[in-house]
């Protein structure tokens, strides 16, 4: 569903990308790991269209995704990002948030989709007419999420979705996005600094260092330590994620959260 081959990706020509390859197939979930500033975001950006400076192949869904996101392209993959406040509109409530992929691509029956996605996330009829700022952390991420998926994407580019969050909103949504990925087929790629959220959500993860991917290896890894390359070795131990242990989150707890209603 989703391949890179030989990728390289620069801002005003400094490349800040090399030699990126990896493939996910349909309905996995991969994830990319690594220190600040080693270009995780980067990458995930140039496969939405949001970093134009690219060379190499990078193939959604067999098709070469253009240097810039297209209607087509919209349907196909969206982004969820770290900072839901900030990729919601202030002024704008959740039905409008939620309405306007609907608006922009002419499709119809709206308000019944708008209800289904509020339901499909968890969140109560009633938040619909609610503003960013009367929502919490975990709520807007919802909104975010719906917002994303509002036009059935097959593809959802995942970047730190829960690192904004409190632990506890953390694992509620993490459970929601596995659900979501389990019911509907989506194909995954998510960026994040926390090891245990791959081992919870992804089956495989690539390593990246200064603008490379040192290593790709199962997330059942984690587990072990069990890594090819000194630096994934060191991430490794260095977040404690062999402490901690992807169990931390029970996969059991999926679906028996009750849905958000009135606070
Ligand atoms: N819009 C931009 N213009 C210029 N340089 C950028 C831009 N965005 C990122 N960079 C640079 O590209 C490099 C890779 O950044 P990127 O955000 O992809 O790393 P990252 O691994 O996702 O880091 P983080 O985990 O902090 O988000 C960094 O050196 C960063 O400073």
């Amino acid at each position: 569903m989703i391949e890179l081959r030989n990728v390289a990706i620069a801002y005003d020509g400094h490349r800040v990308v090399e030699g990126a390859s990896f493939a996910v197939p349909e309905g996995g979930s991969f994830a990319l790991v690594g220190e600040s500033g080693s270009g995780k975001s980067t990458v995930l950006k140039a496969i939405a269209g949001l970093a134009p400076e690219r060379e190499g192949t990078i193939l959604v869904d067999g098709a070469p995704v253009p240097p810039r996101p297209t209607l087509e392209s919209a349907r196909l993959m969206q982004m969820v990002f770290q900072d839901p406040y900030a990729s919601l509109h202030p002024r704008r409530t959740v039905d409008a948030a939620l309405s306007e992929p609907l608006a922009i691509h002419g499709l119809k029956d709206r308000d019944a989709r708008v209800e289904r996605a509020l339901r499909d996330v968890g969140l109560d009829r009633r938040f619909r007419f609610r503003y960013p700022h009367q929502l919490s952390g975990g709520q807007r991420q919802r909104v975010a999420i719906a917002r994303a998926l509002m036009l059935e994407p097959r593809v959802m580019l995942l970047d730190e979705p829960t690192s904004a969050l409190d632990v506890s909103v953390q694992a509620e949504i993490l459970n929601l996005l596995k659900r979501l990925r389990a019911e509907r087929g989506l194909t995954y790629l998510m960026v994040t600094h926390n090891l245990p959220v791959v081992g919870f959500l992804c089956e495989r993860m690539a390593v990246m260092q200064g603008g490379r991917i040192v290593e790709e290896a199962p997330t059942a890894a984690l587990r072990t330590g069990d890594f090819a390359t000194e630096y994934a070795r060191h991430l490794h131990g260095a977040t404690g994620a062999d402490l901690m242990g992807p169990d931390l989150l029970e996969p059991e707890s999926v679906d028996t959260a009750p849905m958000e209603t009135e606070k």
